[in-house]
């Protein structure tokens, strides 16, 4: 099947020069929920803002259900929904009109149930009246969303959704994109939040100075790139690891109370018998173990840092 988002070699250089895409190539398949994740600066909203024909690329191409951004830039743009960073809303206007309106910008009939079911999947039926300038930070956010949604688009670009917005929110806003992405809706989505990947996407890009340093599915990145760390609690604080343990693996907590050991999952042995055995031959004391699985924030913080290094 062909791609739904198809991105090759993409550069973007902005006036003066600076390079802001540095040759992305990026596809995407219909109905999956990607993403993209990366430092303030990286290209995120650059990246999306080319593929949706609002920032001109200075090279490469991009073609959204088969249609080039550039030589088929209406058919491209009408299966296209972006929910933009910021929000850029009529003060004066109410919630059904902004909604209706945005739907006849694309040349689309009215069609007043559909315009219903967005709302009421987005919990804005009961302020279908209400002027925006009513409406709280997260509201407004819901209108956003329901604004890119009334062309009935097949691929939704969502900015940063979740941006300052508080906990509570930030879960209703991960069922609305679950719930998008039931209707077969693509959804691309970027996010400084580690746990918003974690929680949603199927897949997950990291995107650094202009470069798209990985791709890949969330859960394999996960098992892939997951190392395991066990805990080994002392009943008496050490100041340093006895030299009869010392080894590149382990190393001791900041205040002394625990060693903390780093090992492979996909390793055939762990070490950790042997590792128990020379800290009872030490003459250490145990108080409790514990192990953890380090998270796509480890994985996203070293890549990030690799990309720094000079
Ligand atoms: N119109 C512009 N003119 C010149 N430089 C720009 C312009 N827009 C963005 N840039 C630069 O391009 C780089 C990428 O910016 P972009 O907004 O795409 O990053 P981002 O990953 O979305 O960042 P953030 O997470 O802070 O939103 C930045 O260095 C930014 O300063």
């Amino acid at each position: 099947m062909p791609f739904i988002v198809d991105v090759t070699a993409l550069r973007k250089s902005y006036a003066g020069g600076f390079e802001a895409l540095k040759g992305v190539d990026l596809q995407i398949e219909e109905g999956e929920i990607l993403a993209l994740l990366g430092p303030n600066g990286a290209g995120k909203t650059t990246l999306i803002s080319t593929i949706c024909g609002i920032t001109t690329a200075t090279s490469g191409t991009v073609k959204v259900g088969g249609h080039d951004t550039v030589t088929d830039f209406r058919a491209a743009r009408a299966m296209i929904g972006l929910v933009p960073q910021e929000i850029n809303l009529e003060p004066f206007e109410r919630v059904q009109n902004t909604v209706k309106f945005s739907r006849g910008l694309f040349g689309k009939p009215a069609n007043p149930a559909l315009i219903e079911k967005i709302l009421r999947q987005l919990s804005l039926w009961d302020k279908r009246d209400s002027q925006i300038r009513e409406l709280s930070g997260g509201m407004k956010r819901r209108v956003l969303i329901a604004k890119a949604l009334s062309h009935e688009p097949r691929v939704l670009f969502l900015d940063e959704p979740t941006a300052g917005v508080d906990v509570e929110l930030r879960r209703d806003m991960w069922e609305i994109v679950a719930d998008l992405k039931r209707d077969g809706v693509t959804i691309i989505l970027t996010t400084h939040y580690i746990e918003e990947a974690e929680a949603i996407a199927d897949r997950v890009g990291v995107i650094a100075q202009g470069e798209i340093l990985l791709i890949e599915d969330k859960e394999k990145l996960m098992a892939r790139m997951g190392k395991k760390e066990l805990e080994v609690q002392l009943s008496e604080p050490l100041r340093e690891i006895p030299s009869s343990l010392v080894s590149d693996v382990l190393r001791l907590k900041k205040d002394g109370s625990a060693l903390i050991y780093s090992y492979d999952t996909r390793g055939e042995r762990t070490g950790i018998t042997k590792l128990l055995a020379d800290v009872a031959a030490a003459g250490l004391i145990l108080r409790d173990v514990e192990t953890r699985q380090s998270s796509l924030e480890d994985i996203f913080v070293g890549l990030v840092h690799e990309g720094d290094a000079p």
